[in-house]
């Protein structure tokens, strides 16, 4: 007879979304299991955020110490020691893994199962090790997975993804990166910052789907002064004797083809939902095109049944804090089973690390918005800190000149873009940002010619109590 069990949430993966969907659970009086193959930590630290980060981290003291000559610091020629930047990313990055392990030790006993579960019902799932679950809610969190088309599996070893590349042990030569998002972004340039030849590619003509010309023109000038970048093109990798041999076609206005030589290939060409293997299609839901369950972001319920999506599965925004947001959600939903609370969602707003950081927030110049631009290449700290490079664009609705979005490609941009995702997040104005107090001399200070223009675009007047003089440098 099949061994059963019972609770009333089950939850699949215990990444950070599952893991927080399976704490909002049980801290809402739910009985609970958690259900994951491995528990070898979350995705973050073992092969996302914390070792690109570490990467990154390598490359800008590299690059920092390349350009001391600017400030009058003669460092004479640099060694980059490969093996010692890789031993330090996976050295740092098993210590953030062994920290999200040992947060397991906080689950109760009986609540982590480690096996794959599947759907065999919309109430019902089965265990690879046999056993089955029933639960009265269900919460998938089973993640993404790295897209690695055939033409790529097909070159073995030669091919990475994120989940293979902070394993090698030294620096390649050649590094040719296919696909511009966040993920290849942020790697091409970190490596090309520890002294290899990068070559990025892109079947899309826009580095990262960056929606403001005036930033994609500020990204793309950095990045190419770094790398090599052929966006629009179709890209064909194959296994030859030195490595792996790329050629690109132009796929539509381009006109650049070519064919070059590589040590290694890295595949940065998205995580699509991991659904498969759950088969989704026993649990009874409506799929989107991606098949991906249609669900409410309020409530992390998908249709009106008792399963919930929370994290990268649910293929929303693919980002850390919103896959802890979807998880809590979910998991109280579930515990609280029918009476769904609606939660209002976070203003979305994403990060690039790239030097400077490209971020994108809220709501965009095509929503007939008022904008208000800032050109980093005069701001005053900007360029006493010789980082004087970089454009933000600020959206506005009328008349009032409410904040609604941002883009930038700019020094302290993660800094810039926290400030203005709260601004936009308590519904500031434009004007109501002005009257803050701005430190000289500071990035932020940045800001203010791009919240003028905004001001002067709407009946609203500028606060008459403030200065409309520039300081010198802001
Ligand atoms: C290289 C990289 C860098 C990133 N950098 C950032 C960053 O700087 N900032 C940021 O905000 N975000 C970043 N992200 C995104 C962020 O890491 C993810 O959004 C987040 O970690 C997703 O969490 P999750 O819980 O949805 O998935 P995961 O942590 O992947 O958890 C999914 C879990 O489900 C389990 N599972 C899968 N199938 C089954 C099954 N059938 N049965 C049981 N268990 C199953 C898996 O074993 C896994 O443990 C990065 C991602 C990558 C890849
Ligand atoms: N700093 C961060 O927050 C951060 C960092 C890394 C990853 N992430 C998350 O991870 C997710 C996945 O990142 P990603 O960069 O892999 O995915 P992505 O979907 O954002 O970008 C994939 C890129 O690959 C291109 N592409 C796809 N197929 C291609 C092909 N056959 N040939 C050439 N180009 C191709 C696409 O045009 C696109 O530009 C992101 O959505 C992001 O949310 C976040």
């Amino acid at each position: 007879m099949t061994d059963s069990l019972k609770c009333d949430v089950a939850v699949i993966g215990a990444g950070t979304a599952g893991l927080a969907a399976e704490r909002a659970a049980r801290n809402n009086g739910a009985t609970t299991l958690l259900i994951d193959p491995h528990f070898a930590g979350t995705l973050c630290a073992t092969t996302g955020c914390m070792p690109s980060k570490l990467l990154i981290a390598a490359a800008e003291e590299a690059h920092r110490i390349e350009r001391a000559d600017t400030f009058g610091i003669i460092v004479g020629d640099i060694e980059i020691d490969g093996p010692a930047v890789m031993r330090r990313v996976r050295s740092e990055r098993d210590r953030f893994a062994r920290l999200t392990r040992e947060g397991f030790d906080n689950i109760p006993d009986g609540i982590m199962i480690e096996s794959r579960a599947r759907f065999l019902g919309p109430n019902r799932l089965a265990l690879a090790d046999g056993r089955e679950i029933e639960a009265k809610a269900i919460v998938i969190a089973t993640g993404g997975e790295a897209r690695l088309p055939p033409a790529y599996a097909r070159l073995g070893s030669r091919a990475l993804t994120h989940e293979s590349i902070f394993e090698i042990e030294d620096l390649p030569r050649r590094l040719a990166v296919v696909g511009s998002g966040p993920i290849g972004l942020e790697l091409a340039q970190a490596f090309a910052r520890l002294g290899v030849e990068v070559a990025l590619f892109d079947r899309a003509d826009t580095l990262a789907k960056v929606r403001c010309q005036r930033v994609h023109r500020a990204l793309l000038e950095t990045v190419e002064s770094e790398l090599s970048v052929h966006l629009g093109c179709d890209v064909e990798p194959e296994l030859s004797e030195e490595g792996v041999t790329i050629r690109w076609s132009a796929n539509g206005g381009g006109n650049e083809n070519g064919e070059e030589h590589f040590d290694l290939v890295l595949a940065a060409m998205g995580r699509p939902p991991a659904l498969e293997g759950l088969d989704i299609d026993k649990a009874g839901l409506d799929c989107d095109e991606h098949g991906v369950p249609c669900h409410d972001r309020a409530t992390m319920r998908c249709g009106d049944s008792a399963i919930f999506l929370a994290g990268d599965v649910a293929a929303d925004l693919p980002l850390l804090h919103e896959a802890s947001h979807d998880g809590a959600i979910a998991g109280r939903n579930a515990a609280r089973f029918p009476a769904a609370i609606k939660t209002d969602r976070y203003v979305p707003f994403a990060i690039t690390f790239t030097h400077p950081a490209l971020a994108t927030i809220g709501s965009a110049e095509d929503d007939g918005a008022i904008t208000g631009t800032v050109d980093f290449s005069d701001q005053g700290r900007a360029r006493v800190e010789a980082r004087n490079r970089g454009v933000l664009t600020l959206y506005a609705a009328a008349p009032d000149g409410r904040l609604i979005g941002a883009d930038l490609f700019a020094p302290a941009g993660e800094h810039l873009a926290h400030m203005l995702a709260w601004a936009i997040d308590t519904g500031m104005t434009a004007s109501e940002m002005l009257e803050r107090p701005f430190y000289h001399p500071t990035v932020e200070e940045g800001l203010k010619s791009a919240l003028r223009t905004i001001c002067a675009a709407t009946p609203i007047p500028l606060p008459d109590d403030q200065d409309k003089g520039v300081p010198p440098g802001s």
